[in-house]
């Protein structure tokens, strides 16, 4: 809602100290003989400089003031009933009725002084303090609505071993149950995420490699699980290539945004292993069977354009503007109607829960089975000697 000369210009910056400089030498003003021509001044000249948006509410309270203090008494005709905002305006402006331009001006700089105060008590913390301690393999940051998650295992491509599965399930239900609006989910350094960590498969005493399949399906059975009933919208920031896993959850989220320097490698024959992360039954479903097919089963990697084109990526963009692009965007997105949003997440996911939970146990009891095959370990055993790179 833009009201011309009381209330524009939210995010102009200004340093903490000299909003409470301001703000105090305002109280002051207001105490002894009521707030002078240039009090009012250096209010409007205030309201400029708030970081925090005070709500539609408080813009007209401001407005009202501001056009008492300035016109006296509202004396314009009614706007039509369909010009909604100028309809608020004036009437916030008539409701003043005849007070007195002084009273005004005065309600106008105890106002501006009120919302500084609790401003410049709201001030954006630096990066090291918003980061949530408890996480090893990640970054997690609250900022703007947006809680991002972050994996952090750069020197290893951002490979997924057990303690980050879990911490993502961690990092995920905290963000169900905070006031973030949207959950990013991204990868530091030049990889998204490669996947799988195959050291997963290491160090296994060889009586152990039944119990230790079983326990790995029920880990991705649960962390598959928590993508499939997240509350919230998720939104994949996609910085660099994908591999495995990092790439089938993908059918799970809302938005997905990617750099254009991204791929998305599903290489699981290869591997001797099979689809997951529901992605049998959402690739086909997002890009067609022939498509899918052949992402899934012969393992063609696509650029962030082609999986743009198939509709597994929501849009892409130049690698040396992704971050200011994406981020500007997010933050735009953050601040839609918060409840609204939800809700129309739900309702779209609800539809299919039962499905995706039944295609997650399907998917992960064969996979089961696969992680005891002879091509499963043979390709780990040439991975990890160095013999075979994807
Ligand atoms: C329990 C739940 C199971 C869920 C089922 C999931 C399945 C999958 O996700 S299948 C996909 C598995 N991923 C892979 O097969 C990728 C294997 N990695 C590679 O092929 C390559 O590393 C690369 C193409 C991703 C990158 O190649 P390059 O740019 O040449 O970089 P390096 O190979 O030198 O990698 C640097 C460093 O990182 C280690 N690393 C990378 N990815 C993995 C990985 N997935 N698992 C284990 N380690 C990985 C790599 O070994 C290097 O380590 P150092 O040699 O110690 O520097």
């Amino acid at each position: 809602m833009a009201m011309a000369g009381a209330v524009r210009c939210w995010r102009l910056g200004a340093g903490p100290s000299s909003l409470q400089i301001q703000a105090l030498s305002l109280h002051m003003s207001k105490t002894a003989m009521g707030a002078s021509q240039k009090d009012f001044e250096s209010a409007m000249n205030q309201v400029k400089l708030l970081k925090k948006d005070p709500g539609n509410e408080v813009k007209l309270k401001l407005y009202a003031l501001y056009k008492q203090t300035t016109e006296g008494p509202c004396n314009t005709p009614r706007p039509g009933v369909f010009d909604l905002i100028n309809k608020a305006k004036w009437d916030a402006w008539n409701a003043l009725g005849n007070l007195p331009k002084e009273t005004a001006r005065q309600n106008y700089v105890d106002l501006v002084s009120d919302l500084s105060s609790s401003d410049s008590s709201s001030q954006v913390k630096p990066e090291a303090d918003r980061k949530q301690p408890g996480y090893e393999t990640l970054v997690v940051t609250s900022e703007d609505s947006i809680t991002k998650i972050m994996m952090n295992r750069p020197a290893k491509k951002n490979a997924l071993t057990v303690q980050m599965y879990r911490e993502i399930m961690l990092a995920l239900e905290a963000a169900s149950k905070d006031d973030s609006t949207l959950i990013v989910l991204t990868g530091n350094g030049d990889y998204y995420s490669s996947g799988n960590d195959l050291m997963n498969f290491m160090n296994i005493p060889p009586g152990e490699m039944e119990k230790e399949a079983k326990n790995g399906a029920i880990l991705l059975r649960d962390f598959v699980g928590c993508f499939i009933d997240f509350p919230k919208p998720l939104v994949a920031v996609i910085n660099g290539p994908a591999v495995g896993i990092s790439v089938t959850i993908l059918g799970l989220f809302d938005l997905v945004y990617a750099s254009d320097r991204a791929t998305f490698h599903t290489p699981f024959t290869h591997l001797g292993q099979s689809p997951e992360g529901c992605s049998s039954y959402t690739f086909p479903k997002i890009m067609g069977q022939a498509k899918a097919a052949e992402m899934l089963m012969f393992g063609k990697k696509l650029t962030a354009r082609e999986a743009c084109a198939q509709g597994l990526v929501t849009e892409v963009f130049p690698d040396s503007t992704f971050q200011k692009e994406v981020w500007t965007r997010l933050k735009a997105y953050s601040k839609l109607p918060r409840n609204a949003l939800h809700i129309s997440k739900q309702s779209i996911r609800n539809l299919e829960k039962e499905k995706l939970h039944a295609v997650n146990a399907g998917e992960n009891s064969v996979l089961q089975e696969r992680w005891l095959s002879d091509e499963c370990m043979n390709a780990v055993v040439s991975f990890l000697s160095r013999k075979a790179k994807l």
